[in-house]
């Protein structure tokens, strides 16, 4: 019986980066990236307005000048040279005017009455420096510089970046692709209504198909071989030439006499291991199996996860989920500790190392005085119980001592989920739809069903003229929980729109930004 330490370096050994393939950016999400990328124009690519106001020579002075041009986001003034005495009008993002060195805003000045003959003057009410309110060319991205580097992870910040230096198609390391395969005689379809003496609903194959799709792998479904020697081959010969890069067995690792996940992967690669010193877990099997011994197109890694649901998720969590990260280019695929105390006393195994679920949430005094997570045990943790996962965000590590920790205890905890779940509170999204929309069309939203439409208001983007950063930012938040319309418009005809997307489509919530996004944490 190995550590777990030992182990998770044995599995990590094995598992290599997948060869890198080339996506659009909106398939990126997630991934990490296989190659530098640089900006091929600086941003702003020309000097740029900070705010709504006038161009101005800043050595003029207060005064009542003659506006000469206007320079708006995406309309610029071609051509339009400021002299002294001249000042421009522009809008946030505006090209500044050849002879103009600084921008006075709108609401340091006053409007004067349009003169007879139409022609338009502004009083400057201050006195501004040369530079002030302008972006000068490429203090946001300088030309040629390395916005993004390998390795890194894409997020919504980072496409937002791509979209920005123009790339649209990317070179990311694909995540794997995972075949899954229950064993077990009792083990009977979910959709079983009414089951015979020994049988049970396979729930592994479920939990293992939806835990590996959360890391955003593809994933084949093999169904359940009984507990015979021919059929579990046949199985996993048919996983093997699936070109799956994983493959994941629940069941059938332990001591019975139909066991026989092990020795037909002996047959088939190394071996690694198959005792793991930890609770739940410990008959947990790791093999490789390599194109040499088999008909497998490329190495394959496979696991024997034990049969009792808890026991294959917290073995998926702590080894399944590091090599699929490796295998999808993350420099460090380790979870995520932190430290916790315990809201209650807590005996430990004196002989292997337990992995006890709990719920962390962050208090503002954990029992200490201070500000920290404080763990919750979900009761029970026979490994049998799947409802001891339910609602679980962590694994306490609680080493082997044979010891009761008193409440208070500070113990490492290992991220299981996203723990942000437990920050929302309640009724922070809100739907905000007129009464008649919401009583029609109440039965046909659910949860899952939220649509967001992502409006880009902006001139400059509607008119072609700069990239549309907020849109590529706020749709990876998106994509893949929610239906997601598009639409770039002039500001001219918001209103309109927004109607026609309330009334057409259903919306429940019209967001402007990924940093609305973010707050709403969709
Ligand atoms: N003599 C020994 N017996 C056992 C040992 C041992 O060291 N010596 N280890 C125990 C430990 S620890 C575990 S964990 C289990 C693991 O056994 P297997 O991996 O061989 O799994 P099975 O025997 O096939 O099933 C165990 C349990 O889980 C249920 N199960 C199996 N597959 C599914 C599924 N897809 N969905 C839902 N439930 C499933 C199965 O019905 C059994 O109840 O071995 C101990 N025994
Ligand atoms: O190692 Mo087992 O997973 O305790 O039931």
């Amino acid at each position: 019986m190995i550590s777990t330490e030992e182990a998770l370096r044995i599995v990590l050994g094995a598992a290599e980066r997948l060869t890198p393939t080339t996506v659009p950016i909106h398939e990126a999400l997630g991934k990490v990236l296989a190659e530098d990328i640089r900006a091929r124009d600086p941003l702003p690519p020309y000097p740029a307005s900070i705010k709504d106001g006038y161009a101005v020579i800043a050595s003029d002075g207060p005064g009542e000048y003659p506006v000469i041009a206007e320079s708006r986001a995406g309309n610029d003034a071609v051509g339009v040279t400021l002299t002294p005495g001249t000042v421009a009008y522009v809008t946030t993002g505006g090209p500044i005017p050849d002879g103009a060195d600084a921008v006075v805003q709108v609401e340091d000045t006053e409007k004067v009455e349009d003169d007879l003959g139409g022609s338009k003057r502004v009083k400057i009410l201050v006195q501004t420096k040369k530079g002030i309110d302008i972006r000068p060319v490429g203090c946001d991205i300088e030309k040629d510089a390395t916005v993004l580097k390998s390795g890194e992870t894409l997020g919504a910040s980072e496409i937002g970046l791509l979209a920005t230096v123009g790339v649209t198609m990317v070179k990311i390391f694909p995540a794997p692709t995972i075949a899954v395969v229950s064993t077990g005689d009792e083990l009977v379809e979910p959709t079983t209504g009414c089951l015979s003496r020994g049988q049970i609903r396979d729930s592994n194959r479920s939990t293992l198909l939806v835990a590996a799709v959360q890391q955003q792998c593809k994933v084949v479904d093999l169904g359940i071989a009984g507990d015979d020697k021919e059929e579990l081959e046949s199985v996993l010969d048919k996983a093997i030439a699936s070109g799956a890069d994983i493959i994941l067995t629940s069941g059938g690792v332990s001591m019975g006499d139909k066991d026989f996940v092990k020795p037909l992967l002996v047959k088939r690669g190394v071996v690694h291991f198959d005792k793991v010193c930890m609770r739940p877990g410990k008959p947990l099997t790791f093999a490789e199996v390599s194109p040499t011994v088999t008909t497998a197109p490329k190495k394959l890694l496979a696991f024997g996860l034990p049969g009792n649901p808890v026991s294959c998720l917290v073995c998926f969590h702590l080894f399944v989920v590091p090599a699929i990260r490796r295998l999808s280019g993350w420099e460090n695929p380790h979870l995520l500790r932190v430290h916790a105390r315990l809201n209650q006393p807590m005996k430990t195994d004196p002989v292997r190392p337990e992995f006890h679920r709990a719920t962390i949430k962050w208090k503002t005094n954990d029992g200490s005085g201070n500000p920290g997570f404080v763990a919750e045990s979900t009761g029970s943790q026979m490994s049998s119980r799947l409802l001891s996962m339910k609602s679980a965000n962590a694994l306490l590590e609680l080493p082997a001592t044979g010891t009761l920790f008193p409440a208070g205890t500070s113990v490492s905890a290992i991220v299981i989920s996203d723990l942000s779940c437990n920050a929302i509170p309640d009724g922070c999204i809100s739907v905000d739809l007129a009464p008649s929309l919401q009583s029609k069309h109440r039965e046909t939203f659910t949860a899952s069903e939220v649509r967001v439409a992502i409006l880009t208001v902006s001139d400059t983007v509607a008119s072609g003229a700069g990239p549309d950063r907020s849109r590529a930012h706020a749709l990876p938040y998106a994509v893949g929980r929610l239906a997601v319309i598009l639409y770039r418009v002039e500001l001219s005809i918001v209103d309109q729109l927004l109607c026609v997307i309330l009334v057409s489509h259903f919306v429940k919530i019209v967001l402007r930004s990924a940093v609305v996004l973010e707050q709403f944490r969709l």
